[in-house]
């Protein structure tokens, strides 16, 4: 039997006043007295069964160091307070650690009884019960302190002698957890907020054709992961809209999202734009220097738009950064890490810049490491339509005024052919509401152009239908070109449902509901 074990066992022994074998008790073995001759002496329990054996060299050993040591002393360079009351209840010993939580002097403590100091005494309680107690938070009312408390009877043999109460003040601990809790209340809200924010971003992209939601499911599971990606696409078809869909859909979202727009930035000034400088690192520089979109971005996304117009000199520093990790801001001796998302942007064909050497191949293939091409608004079907309503609803809200969109000015809308994509149209829309000054958009109300009617390739989705709609009722003439619609869909698919669900870019949701609305399912 191990020693530990053994002084384990010594304190149920002493309780139960079992003896060892050899006529030895346990009061000898605390004692000075060891008188056996033996070297291994059995461990009985209080049944007479032997549990194990002790070698009394080692005993010796433990009972002369006891005695050596001065036990008092110690307790004073305990961390933990420690008090002792006698079996009245008196108190008989404080250590040092005791006066200085508790903030008082020996002489008013040492010889008063426990419930005179400390009227709700726990330990009181402990005396008289003879079982030990366990507090991990305690007030203690007189100081308005939090203690974490163990408690115990003292026992002499089998009778209680006293009882004893070690403490630790938690004061700190405790204002401490309840600041993390609070911070962590706080960060759980402002994440909370975020996924919110992440969803309500998703419900304002606007778009059902099935190149477009392509589009926007590659984004969220690209968002998942870290890899560069290289959006690109014609001027505004909604690069950008792509690009903080990832970031909020990413574990970054509720980091730092930086843009950067690379065209827009004058050559000499790029560098400093992009990773900063020291102070006084160039004539002219600001005090306390300045951080560049780099840093401002750590942790969160970098978003680099136009990157097609970044210098050659600039486009090796950014490869530089991609490859290390790190930053070389101007005027500082060692390098800054940072930890950055980067997502670029392009509406130029960088295939050929590159052949041009006007950008660099080995930076091309490090932020094409996946790529999204944003469709033009000309393949989008009967987007166009969805985000004229979506723009209309939008800027009829902020000019509040009530406003419907008249057919012929949505097949304006679906004819034209859109160069500046969904910017160009989300402008003509407000130029429309402006205008309009009755109940109803005319064709006359949209840009010139527009009105015009410049012709777009033929649209190979499924808008003929609309264009064949005579009514003019607004809500009766969109009802007859839905129920023809789904019609169409469902004979070029031969009659599958998912087919043709997939074809019109409806959720399955939306299709069920529109067939039932259509009378086109029982
Ligand atoms: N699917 C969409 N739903 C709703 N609004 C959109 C959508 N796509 C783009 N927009 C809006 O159209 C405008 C242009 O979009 P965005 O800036 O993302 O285009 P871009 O391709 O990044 O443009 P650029 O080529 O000029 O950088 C923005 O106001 C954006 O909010």
């Amino acid at each position: 039997m191990k020693v530990s074990d053994f002084l384990n066992r010594v304190s149920v022994l002493e309780k139960t006043g079992t003896a060892l074998t050899g006529d030895t008790n346990i009061q000898d073995i605390r004692g000075d007295l060891l008188d056996t001759d033996e070297s291994l002496l059995s461990v009985l329990d209080e049944n007479g069964v032997k549990q194990g054996e002790v070698d009394t060299i080692n005993i010796r050993y433990l009972v002369s160091k006891y005695s050596e040591l001065p036990a008092i002393e110690l307790l004073d360079h305990f961390r933990e307070g420690l008090v002792i009351i006698d079996e009245n209840g008196r108190i008989c010993y404080i250590n040092d650690a005791y006066k200085q939580i508790l903030g008082v002097l020996a002489r008013k403590v040492v010889g008063k009884f426990i419930f005179d100091i400390e009227g709700s005494a726990l330990l009181y309680e402990v005396l008289k019960s003879g079982k030990p107690m366990i507090q991990e938070k305690h007030l203690v009312k007189s100081i308005n302190k939090y203690v974490s408390l163990r408690m115990c009877p003292l026992y002499k043999g089998s009778k209680i002698i006293g009882a004893f109460s070690i403490f630790t003040d938690i004061t700190e601990i405790d204002n401490l957890n309840n600041e993390v809790k609070r911070y962590s209340g706080i960060v759980d809200e402002y994440h909370r907020e975020k996924e919110v924010e992440s969803e309500a971003l998703r419900a304002q992209i606007i778009g059902n054709s099935p190149n477009f939601l392509r589009i926007l499911d590659q984004a969220v599971i690209v968002a998942k992961t870290d890899a560069a990606v290289l959006v690109s696409g014609a001027n505004g078809s909604g690069k950008e809209v792509i690009t903080k869909l990832i970031h909020m859909s990413s574990a970054r979202r509720s980091k730092p999202f930086i843009t950067v727009n690379c065209s827009a930035i004058p050559e000499s000034l790029i560098e400093s734009e992009l990773f900063g400088y020291e102070e006084g690192a160039f004539t002219g520089s600001r005090k306390g220097g300045q951080m560049g979109k780099f840093e401002l971005a750590n942790k969160g996304t970098i978003f680099l738009d136009e990157i097609g117009d970044m210098p050659l000199q600039m486009q090796a520093k950014l490869l530089r950064v991609l490859e290390r990790g790190e930053i070389e801001k101007i005027g500082r001796q060692k390098n800054v890490e940072v930890d950055v998302r980067v997502i670029a942007a392009t509406n130029q064909p960088l295939p050929e810049l590159i052949k041009q050497k006007k950008f660099r191949e080995d930076l091309y293939y490090r932020l094409n490491v996946v790529n999204l091409t944003v469709p033009s608004l000309k393949d989008r079907g009967n987007d166009v339509i969805l985000l004229a309503n979506h723009f209309a609803d939008y800027f009829c809200e902020k000019y509040s005024k009530k406003l419907s969109i008249s057919d012929e000015a949505y097949r304006a809308l679906a004819r034209y052919s859109w160069p500046g994509n969904v910017r160009e149209l989300q402008n003509s829309i407000e130029h429309a509401v402006i205008l309009c000054s009755g109940p109803i958009i005319m064709r006359e109300h949209l840009p010139g152009r527009i009105m015009e009617g410049e012709i777009s390739e033929p649209d190979v989705s499924l808008s003929a239908p609309i264009t064949q709609c005579e009514d003019v009722d607004y809500a009766r003439s969109i009802a007859k070109a839905e129920k023809q619609l789904m019609l169409e869909a469902l004979k070029r698919s031969s009659g599958s449902r998912t087919k043709a669900m997939e074809l019109l870019g409806l959720s399955r949701r939306t299709f069920y509901r529109k067939l039932k609305e259509n009378g086109l399912v029982p």
